[in-house]
């Protein structure tokens, strides 16, 4: 992190210095402090050792009470410096430094410093979940004799705080994580048509303000038309960002993933990290990683805010991809999911509903309940647990193919072409005899996800992660009756409709799938975006992109 401070939280601090409103919470008031640090006792066990200590106002103006703060590894200690009723010292904030985005330094008036903290810990309403809720923190330094020393110390607390506030690489598997840099540029691609229309107006309340104080700069690139992000991230020289944001549904995402994988030069550009903040009607990847990272589930601002705030703890990972190819010749790079069948038909019939927001899948799911379809077609895939035990012998390892064709020997592929598909053999072909074929052909719905979340409220696969390597394949069979089909859907909501044992569901983990309509019927389905029906197969790419992530 760098030094400069933040320039929304040292605007708002001066104001506060200045005499104008101060948004800091402040501390009860106390006698004095006694000035010898060493009498109070160390921090709780949990805090570490302590790094830094000091006496100061415990808020920005000269009459602020006196506070005794200890920063360790892990939280900033507030305690009122006359200490507890009864004589020993109470700790009377614990500010954990993995909840702040912030800290910033600045003089105050009469010779003083300030250094202040923005900290975004999860309080929970008496009823519902918890969330991320904004706290800041401003304490006053005047122990020095002139401006200049004050400032110094506020300004070396303030880089410690930044400093300790970067979040730990996991280590156990630490090459697949990164952490933004500090100052940090982000491209924000921002579709304003997205679900009930809102995303710029969240974006302006509730985002910029909190990248505003994690030194996180935007520049906003709003799409007029469908494919414009595509090509924006096509054609863009990536060298000037840190990250791409992307504030909108998850169709929005599926275009700047497909367009940074049209560029010769994707390799490099599939590093950059993503990052997805709802502004849809689905927000399927948002709610995936709001689950991820441990969150209760929320939707609306609630998740709006958590993503935001993983965002600017800058903590980024790996995520896989699935290649899918149709019959046609087209070939896409999805991050969420596929689709044909009754989950389809819900997206793309409550399309007309998408001013009620997330309330349109409700609509559709009735609506599509009302006039069930069954779907004719053979699926065949390759389990995760065939593909481990039994490899196939040398000779029957497919040639891996692109767009449903086999591309030139290995070595004389052009600089720059997208990765071949190492598992599939062309649609012509039979699949390979270690593949899995579903005996049954007629389906209510196919659905590959990749991701645990099918929609804010719907956790369809809870075992999934960014990077399993896998893909979580569901197909329900005909005959299902439409009670039990509600029921399965009201059970997803918790993540429980495996639980039901229903005969009629399968769920399977693999490496790769077909699907083979016998009659071009019904709607199929790329991360929520419509396409025409027609023979598909897909297979998952491991770590092939990066996004950003809260564990
Ligand atoms: N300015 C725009 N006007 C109309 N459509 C746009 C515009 N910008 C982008 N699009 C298109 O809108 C489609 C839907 O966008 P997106 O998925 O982001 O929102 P959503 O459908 O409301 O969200 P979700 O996928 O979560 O339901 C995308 O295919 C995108 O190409």
């Amino acid at each position: 992190m760098n030094g400069a401070a933040p320039p929304a939280i040292a605007g708002r601090q001066q104001r506060a210095a200045a005499g104008g409103a101060p948004r800091c919470l402040p501390l009860r008031s106390a006698p004095a402090p006694p000035m010898a640090a060493g009498r109070r006792a160390p921090p709780e066990p949990g805090g570490g050792p302590v790094l830094l200590q000091g006496i100061f106002g415990a808020g920005p103006a000269p009459g602020a009470a006196a506070c005794s703060l200890w920063l360790t590894a892990r939280e900033l200690q507030v305690r009122r410096a006359g200490g507890c009723p009864g004589g020993s010292a109470g700790t009377d904030a614990a500010l954990r430094l993995a909840d702040c985005v912030g800290s910033a330094a600045f003089p105050a008036a009469a010779a003083a410093a300030c250094f202040s903290l923005v900290c975004y810990p999860l309080r929970g309403p008496r009823w519902g979940p918890p969330a991320r809720q904004r706290l800041e923190r401003t304490f006053r330094v005047s122990r020095a004799p002139d401006a200049e020393g004050n400032l110094r110390i506020a300004q070396a607390w303030s880089r410690r705080i930044r400093e300790l506030a970067v979040p730990a690489v996991p280590a156990q598997d630490g090459d697949s994580y990164g952490v933004l840099p500090r100052p940090c540029h982000a491209l924000v691609l921002l579709n304003p048509q997205s679900g009930s229309g809102r995303a710029l107006d969240d974006f302006q309340a509730v985002v910029q303000p909190m990248l505003a104080e994690a030194d996180i700069a935007t520049t906003v690139f709003i799409t007029e038309r469908p494919h414009h992000a595509h090509e924006k991230v096509r054609d863009e020289d990536l060298s000037q960002w840190d990250t791409l944001v992307v504030v909108s549904g998850d169709g929005l995402l599926f275009e700047v993933v497909n367009g940074l994988m049209e560029r010769p030069d994707w390799k490099e550009a599939m590093k950059k990290p993503l990052c997805i903040l709802p502004g849809g009607s689905g927000n399927a990847l948002a709610a995936s990683i709001n689950y991820y990272a441990g969150y209760d589930h929320v939707a609306k601002k609630k998740l709006l805010t958590n993503c935001t705030f993983i965002l600017c703890k800058g903590l980024y990972t790996q995520m896989d991809l699935v290649s899918l190819s149709t019959a046609s010749g087209k070939r896409f790079f999805s991050f969420l999911g596929f689709g044909w069948g009754f989950i389809s038909d819900v997206d793309i019939d409550s399309e007309k509903y998408r001013w009620l927001g997330s309330a349109r899948f409700t609509l559709g799911t009735l609506q599509c309940l009302a006039k069930l379809r069954v779907y004719q077609g053979r699926l065949s895939y390759l389990p995760v647990a065939a593909e481990q035990g039994s490899a196939p012998a040398p000779r029957d390892v497919p040639a891996p193919v692109t767009n449903g064709r086999v591309p030139e020997p290995a070595g004389t592929e052009a600089p720059g072409s997208p990765p071949p598909d190492s598992l599939l053999v062309p649609l012509g072909q039979p699949v390979p005899p270690h593949w899995t074929v579903v005996p049954e052909e007629e389906f209510v719905l196919v659905y590959a996800i990749y991701q645990s979340h099918l929609g804010t409220n719907l956790l369809m696969a809870p075992a999934a992660r960014l990077h399993d390597g896998c893909i979580h394949l569901f197909y329900m069979k005909a005959g299902i009756s439409r009670v039990t089909l509600l029921k399965l859907f009201l059970a997803m909501s918790r993540g429980t409709h495996l639980d039901l044992n229903c005969p009629h569901l399968s769920y399977v983990p693999v490496r790769a799938f077909r699907l083979e309509p016998r009659v071009a019927a019904g709607i199929m389905t790329v991360d929520g975006e419509a396409l025409a029906c027609e023979p598909v197969q897909g297979q998952v790419h491991a770590r092939l992109c990066r996004v950003l992530s809260g564990s």
